[in-house]
Formats: C-alpha cells, sequence, structure tokens
C-alpha cells in the first residue's frame, strides 16, 4: 500500500501543498518485486519539490539526479545549494516559479530512498540481501510515487548521465505520462566500454577486504579504499584527457617529490592529489553498496529489454517530444552515441550540445548553456 509518511527527522509536514521548497521528504510506495526477481516488503523514496502543481495538473517536472547525486537539486527554503540550482530555480531554465519541480533519489540510494544500507523490519542492515535492481525498476517505483502526488502526467522528464538514462526510461516505460523527455550525456543502452569501466569499479569494491560480502555495516570498517579506487577511475572518465592536461599536467603537487631514486613511498603529482581528493569527498557522502547496486543498474541500462528491438520500444515515444543533449568533449559518453540515439528516434532529432573542455561532468557544470533551446523546444508555455 503505497502512502506519504512523516518521520521527525525528514520532515517538518509532509503536506503536498505546505510551501516549502526543496526539503527532503518520503513516501511509502509498498512492497515491490524486482525485473530480476528480488523482493523488498516495503520501499520509501525521498523526494524533494518546488513550486506548486497547478489546478490541470499540467506543470510537474521531474529532474533525475546521475549517479552520486541526490533530490537536492536546487537550495528552495533549505540553506544548503542544490547541484543543479544554476539551472533550477525561480526564473532559470527550469522555472521553479511557473513548474511544479520534484526530484527523487533513486530506489538503492543512500540519500533517503531505500537502499542496502536502510534498515530491514528488524533493524538491520539489507547489505548483500539488498536485491539487484535496473533501472526499469527505479522508474517503476517512481511511479507510484508520482501517483501519490498526484502527477497523472509529467510535463518534463529531464536528466543527465545516468539521470538522462531514468529520463528516457521513465518516457519509454510510460509514454502515455510524459510529454517532454530530456536526455543529456547518456545513451538508450549501456555500451560495452561503459559496463567495462563499470566492472573495474564494482570489482574495487568487491576486493576490499572490509567489503564483507556487503555485509560490513556492524564491522565498524567500511571499504572505504575500494569506494575510493572506483570514484578515482569513475571521475577519469568524467573529465577530459585535454582538460587534466591544462590543469595538472605533469606538476608536482606542492610539496611533494614524485620521483625518487629508490622504491618505496613517493610523492604525488598534482592529478593523483586531484583524484586522491575526489576519492576522500566520495567515500565521505557515499555507501559503497549503493555504488555497487547504483553502478550494476547503470550497466543493466537498456530500455530495449522486453522489447523485439530498440527501435520498437524507442517506437513508444511517438508522441513523446524528445531532446538529446551532449557534452562535446565527453569520453564516456561519446557525442557520437547521442547523435545514435537521436536519429533512431521514431521523429529523428538534432543533438543539442555543451560546449565544455571538461567532459562528461559538464552536463552537471554547463547545463545552463541549454537554457535558450530548452525554454525555445520544451519550457515554451
Ligand atoms: C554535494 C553534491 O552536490 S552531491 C550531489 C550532486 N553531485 C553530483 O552529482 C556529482 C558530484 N560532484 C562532481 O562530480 C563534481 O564535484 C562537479 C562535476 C559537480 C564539479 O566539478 P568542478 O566544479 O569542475 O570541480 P572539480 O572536479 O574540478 O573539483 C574541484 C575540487 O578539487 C580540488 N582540487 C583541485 N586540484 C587539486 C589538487 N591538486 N589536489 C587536491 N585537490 C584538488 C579542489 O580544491 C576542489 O575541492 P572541493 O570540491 O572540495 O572544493
Ligand atoms: N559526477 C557525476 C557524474 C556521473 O555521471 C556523479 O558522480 O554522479
Amino acid at each position: 500500500m503505497a502512502s506519504i509518511v512523516t518521520t521527525e527527522e525528514t520532515l517538518p509536514s509532509q503536506e503536498l501543498t505546505d510551501g516549502q521548497d526543496g526539503i527532503l521528504r518520503r513516501a511509502f510506495v509498498g512492497e515491490y518485486t524486482f525485473e530480476t526477481g528480488g523482493y523488498l516488503p516495503q520501499i520509501e523514496l525521498a523526494y524533494e519539490t518546488w513550486g506548486q502543481l497547478n489546478a490541470e495538473g499540467t506543470n510537474a517536472v521531474l529532474v533525475k539526479h546521475a549517479l552520486t547525486g541526490d533530490a537536492h537539486v536546487s537550495r528552495g527554503d533549505s540553506q544548503t545549494p542544490g547541484w543543479w540550482e544554476d539551472f533550477v530555480g525561480p526564473g532559470l531554465t527550469v522555472d521553479t516559479d511557473k513548474y511544479f519541480v520534484v526530484a527523487i533519489n533513486i530506489i538503492g540510494g543512500c540519500n533517503g530512498s531505500t537502499g542496502p544500507s536502510s534498515p530491514d523490519e528488524h533493524g538491520n542492515a539489507w547489505g548483500s540481501r539488498f536485491p539487484f535492481i535496473t533501472i526499469k525498476d527505479s522508474v517503476r517505483l517512481e511511479a507510484r510515487l508520482a501517483d501519490l502526488l498526484g502527477v497523472h502526467s509529467w510535463h518534463t522528464v529531464i536528466g543527465g548521465s545516468m539521470g538522462g538514462a531514468r529520463a528516457l526510461e521513465w518516457a519509454v516505460e510510460f509514454p502515455q505520462r510524459v510529454k517532454n523527455v530530456v536526455v543529456m550525456a547518456s545513451t538508450a543502452q549501456a555500451t560495452a566500454e561503459q559496463i567495462a569501466f563499470a566492472q573495474v569499479q564494482t570489482e574495487a569494491i568487491r576486493l576490499d577486504p572490509n567489503f564483507a560480502q556487503g555485509d560490513y555495516y556492524a564491522n565498524g570498517v567500511r571499504p572505504d579504499a575500494g569506494l575510493g579506487l572506483a570514484r578515482r577511475l569513475a571521475h577519469i572518465t568524467y573529465r577530459s584527457e585535454a582538460e587534466l592536461e591544462a590543469r595538472f599536467a605533469r606538476n608536482a603537487q606542492t610539496g611533494e617529490q614524485p620521483f625518487v631514486t629508490t622504491r618505496g613511498p613517493r610523492g604525488r603529482y598534482q592529478v593523483e592529489s586531484y583524484l586522491d581528493h575526489q576519492a576522500t569527498k566520495l567515500v565521505h557522502r557515499f555507501d559503497a553498496n549503493s555504488y555497487l547496486v547504483l553502478t550494476e543498474a547503470l550497466m543493466s541500462h537498456d530500455v530495449a529489454r522486453g522489447y523485439e528491438s530498440l527501435t520498437v520500444a524507442l517506437a513508444r515515444l511517438e508522441k513523446v517530444n524528445v531532446v538529446v543533449a551532449a557534452v562535446n568533449s565527453d569520453r564516456l559518453y561519446f557525442p557520437a552515441q547521442s547523435e545514435l540515439l537521436a536519429a533512431s528516434l521514431p521523429k529523428p532529432k538534432p543533438v543539442h550540445y555543451i560546449d565544455s573542455p571538461i567532459g562528461h561532468d559538464g552536463f552537471l557544470t554547463d547545463a545552463k548553456q541549454l537554457g535558450p533551446v530548452l525554454t525555445a523546444l520544451v519550457f515554451d508555455d
């Protein structure tokens, strides 16, 4: 049974129309049997909202976060900056004065929604017993939350990277509930290379001696080294070779000596120190099991699964306005892959580009470049 609930630490009020923007809320969306057969007796999804749903229910926008993102897209009434706050907010491209904006922490995450670190009915973390999830599972569960919020149809579903995969899957799964979909720096199916990079990351976590097959929560030690290693590799794919070269070249980190005459500990190059910093930051804000579960969900991403072919799956978007965008320097989700997606749509469209030297993360740092095109093609009412 689905219901919106109040929990003391998350909510001043659970009322949809309480007028508070950017505050974490949670809703129970019931029991669920996952695409690959796993089961959870009760699932909670964490979400935030901005603005108000209009009387006709036509102004709801769903913003989808990427792999390690969360539901806090824009500042709203909270004091903390949101991860897309130059793109989503009052008077911005996704205008919270005009639209009812919703962001949901993905199932399996560690930022409010039920995930491997959540307690089971006995208060023990699910850990290794947490089911395998897919992007399809995530959108099916979010459809239940949309029902609870009174959103029968989204004006727009928008996201980048895994958020783009989630957005596209929403539209393919529920074409009658999506008017516009914006897919940034993403694909219809995870590619061999994306799966390969992801596999190294999952192995790094699993091979950490502190991983304990996923049941590390009560041990007092966590697989930080494995998670940090996974983030280092991932972060290289999120940035371009040119950016790393321009920023760091062969420079030594201040006060460190990266080459030594004998074997043993050495100092770091700047780029090594940078990766160490990215790893430490993630380890402090993310759960290793969630990273594993979500990475494997992204590896499984294939909107064609369950359909005769990708063409048949994408044909479901006949009546959906699909906008495809890419970062021109992306070396994880290559522009050519966005071009292929756009060309495979029932009504082929041009790809819109974010011009950024930094690579994949450009969808986070420079999304506002898409403002004019999205205002013209999507947010034009
Ligand atoms: C808090 C949240 O927003 S989480 C939810 C949303 N987040 C996400 O979706 C993704 C997580 N974040 C990211 O991937 C990135 O931080 C981005 C893409 C958002 C921002 O990228 P950029 O602004 O280009 O930052 P960049 O990757 O250059 O990192 C800058 C950091 O590296 C540090 N740094 C730079 N050079 C070095 C060096 N030689 N040694 C050590 N650290 C270094 C900077 O001090 C800075 O640290 P800080 O982030 O703690 O302030
Ligand atoms: N840096 C982003 C990009 C992933 O696509 C994240 O950590 O979620």
